[in-house]
């Protein structure tokens, strides 16, 4: 049994897509944006940047990611940056099988500017430059993100997706 992980860049479909390959493979699942709410009591992610920082959202984002019950059936939707921090990736590494879905800057744009709901405080809507700032995250954090191992470079769906994994499960 193993715990599939999948990893990359706000709004490359980790919630989405892991939540439709978890029911797919009778998985559980679990995003841990949403364990950090449940363990901050609630509140938003947003107002856990603005209040505490973002070097305490890392912390409890490290913290929530040790408490996924290792070598078990769940489909994680990591959050876009959680690879790149402290030892996230190694821990993810030597606990399932991870997923990049790599998907260009451009693309994830266009949805960011498409879907209104689901705030990020490290990717403003609003802001004219959110283009750039994606690209440079996006450039940064590929060095964590191609540890994977596996890649899947633009859309997929859930069928297509699970049975890429069949043989490693
Ligand atoms: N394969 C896809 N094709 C088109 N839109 C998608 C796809 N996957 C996700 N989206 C849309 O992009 C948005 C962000 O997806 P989400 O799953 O929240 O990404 P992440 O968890 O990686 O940030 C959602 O509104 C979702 O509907
Ligand atoms: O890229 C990031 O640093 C972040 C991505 C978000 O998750 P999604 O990738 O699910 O949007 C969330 O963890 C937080 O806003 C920080
Ligand atoms: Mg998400």
């Amino acid at each position: 049994m193993k715990n599939i992980f999948l990893i990359g860049m706000p709004s490359s479909g980790k919630s989405t897509l892991g939540r439709r390959l978890a029911r797919e493979l009778g998985y559980y699942f679990v995003d841990t944006d949403k364990l950090i709410i449940q363990e901050e009591g609630g509140r938003s992610i947003n107002d856990i940047f603005q209040t505490d920082g973002e070097a305490y959202f890392r912390e409890v984002e490290r913290r929530v990611l040790h408490t996924i019950e290792p070598n078990s059936q769940f489909v994680v939707a990591t959050g876009g940056g959680m690879p790149c921090f402290h030892d996230n990736m190694a821990y993810i590494k030597a606990n399932g099988l991870s997923i990049f879905l790599d998907i260009t800057p451009e693309q994830l744009l266009d949805r960011m500017l498409r879907h209104k709901l689901n705030e990020r405080p490290l990717f403003n809507r609003q802001d004219p430059t959110l283009l750039q700032n994606l690209r440079q995250k996006y450039t940064d954090r590929r060095f964590f993100y191609t540890q994977a191992d596996f890649t899947i470079s633009g859309e997929t769906d859930v069928e297509t997706l699970s049975k890429q994994l069949e043989a490693y499960l």
